[in-house]
């Protein structure tokens, strides 16, 4: 199994791309599948899940095609075609490795009028149920069946009715599920309380230029007259604005200048407000930011919130870059029960974190020292990079599919910004 090695202390300097939002291309693609004319995706991330939400696509009957990309190019162009959908089923195989897989629910029931999909389970970070995807669906005209591990959804009359439905509590993946569904439904519907993320703006840019009726996009109120169909488009996918925040965490605490390029500067307010905070210099360009620190950091006191609060998938690296600044970090994660799984990890680098219930407490350290670590998830295992960047002498981190699921050609990246980074294959 591959391993990364990194052996710490040098600076980062020079220009890093970035790419496609992994979070918007999960929920761009199954698009695909509300439509039988052709959706072209661009600046699709060249990642694990996207590969594997291909196959799930494939799966149900929807071809998808690469084109014109050169393997040294980041990102990719894909045209998925869905006909005709050949299975409503997404089975327990693809739906366990995958979570997002569950984005294709909504799709599918909107254009077949059933749909059958395995229920996801839980995660490293937490519990993760899908009950409001279901509550949602279900508010816009679905029924529901749940037997033998699957979920079984109808439209009845083959059409979902439309219906207003709103959150108890914010989510991202079903607000996702039900604007998909609601866009070809015979009525108008009504999303309360809806997540506000920068991809799910993109998912809807996406769904009008495909022809659905979208009012109050980016705002907790989504408006959505039903149209009889969709048509085909060609659509950008967003930049990845965690990858985005990834690097500079990694510029901010290695010290250095790094110009961050291909980035949506609008969508990254709240890290780039902590990263200020923190003593790290920002620099906002039209499509690219500028990233300069010393690696002297202030210490920071940090709570996850749903957009455009400071976002969870952002607090392993944050943690990991603070814990060389000078005094105590304390963070709260409210989204997920279970998100500190890189504490032991980084802690094995002399990393100063005690974690009582939802808070960490970072105390600053002079020395990490580079040791072989886990990765748990996805951006565990970054934070895990990140640290191993200023540690002393060799960190090795194992189980590097993690970072394949979200972070495209990562080793490369790095290197080039003057990082001493491999990926070693027999580890
Ligand atoms: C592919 C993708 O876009 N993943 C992102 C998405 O995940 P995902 O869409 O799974 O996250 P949600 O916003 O749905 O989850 C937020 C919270 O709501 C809970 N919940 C969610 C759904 C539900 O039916 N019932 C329920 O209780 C979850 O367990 C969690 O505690 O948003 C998360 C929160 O920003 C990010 O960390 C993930 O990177
Ligand atoms: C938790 C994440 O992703 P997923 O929802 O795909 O597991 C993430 O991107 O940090």
């Amino acid at each position: 199994m591959d391993r990364i090695l990194i052996r710490g202390g040098r600076r980062l300097n020079g220009k890093l791309p970035i790419s496609g939002a992994k979070n918007a291309a999960l929920t761009l693609m199954p698009c695909g599948l509300l439509t039988d004319e052709p959706l072209t995706l661009r600046n699709l991330p060249r990642l694990a899940d996207v590969d594997g939400f291909g196959h799930l696509l494939n799966q149900l009957g929807a071809s998808t095609t690469i084109e014109g990309s050169r393997p040294e190019d980041f990102g990719r162009v894909m045209t998925i075609r869905a006909g005709q959908l050949t299975s409503t089923e997404a089975p327990y195989d693809i739906v366990r490795k995958m979570r997002a897989s569950i984005l294709v629910l909504g799709p599918i029931l909107a254009r077949a009028g059933q749909a059958r999909v395995s229920l996801p389970g839980g995660c490293a970070i937490g519990n993760r149920p899908i009950d409001l995807h279901l509550k949602a669906l279900e508010a816009i005209g679905a029924e529901l069946e749940m037997s033998a591990g699957y979920v079984t959804a109808t439209a009845p009359g083959g059409r979902l009715s439309g219906g207003r439905y709103r959150f108890p509590v914010v989510s991202v993946g079903a607000t996702e599920n039900v604007v998909m569904a609601a866009v070809t439904a015979k009525g108008a519907s009504r999303i309360e309380n809806a997540a506000r993320e920068p991809e799910i703006v993109d998912l809807c840019r996406c769904l009008v230029a495909m022809g659905a009726r979208i009012d109050g996009i980016g705002s907790e109120t989504l408006e959505i007259e039903g149209v009889a169909e969709l048509h085909g488009a060609t659509y950008a996918v967003m930049p990845d604005r965690i990858e985005a925040g990834s690097y500079a965490c990694a510029a901010a605490v290695a010290g250095g200048e790094v110009e961050l390029t291909n980035v949506d500067v609008a969508s990254m307010g709240a890290t780039l407000t902590a990263l200020r905070e923190a003593g790290v210099g920002i620099e906002e360009r039209r499509d690219s930011i500028v990233v300069s620190s010393d690696g002297q950091l202030k210490p920071l006191t940090l709570t996850t919130a749903p957009y455009p609060g400071f976002a969870t998938d952002m607090q392993a690296q944050f943690m990991a870059m603070l814990c060389k600044a000078a005094g105590a970090s304390v963070l709260t994660e409210t989204i997920f029960e279970n998100r500190y799984m890189h504490v032991p990890e980084l802690a094995r680098m002399g990393a100063d974190i005690q974690v009582r219930g939802r808070t960490a407490v970072v105390k600053g350290v002079d020395r990490l020292v580079g040791a072989p670590v886990m990765a748990t998830d996805l951006r565990a295992s970054m934070s895990l990079i990140i640290a191993g960047l200023v540690a002393e002498g060799e960190t090795s981190v194992a189980r590097v599919y993690h970072l394949d699921r979200g972070y495209e050609r990562l080793e490369e990246k790095l290197s080039a910004v003057g990082a001493d980074i491999e990926r070693d294959g027999g580890g």
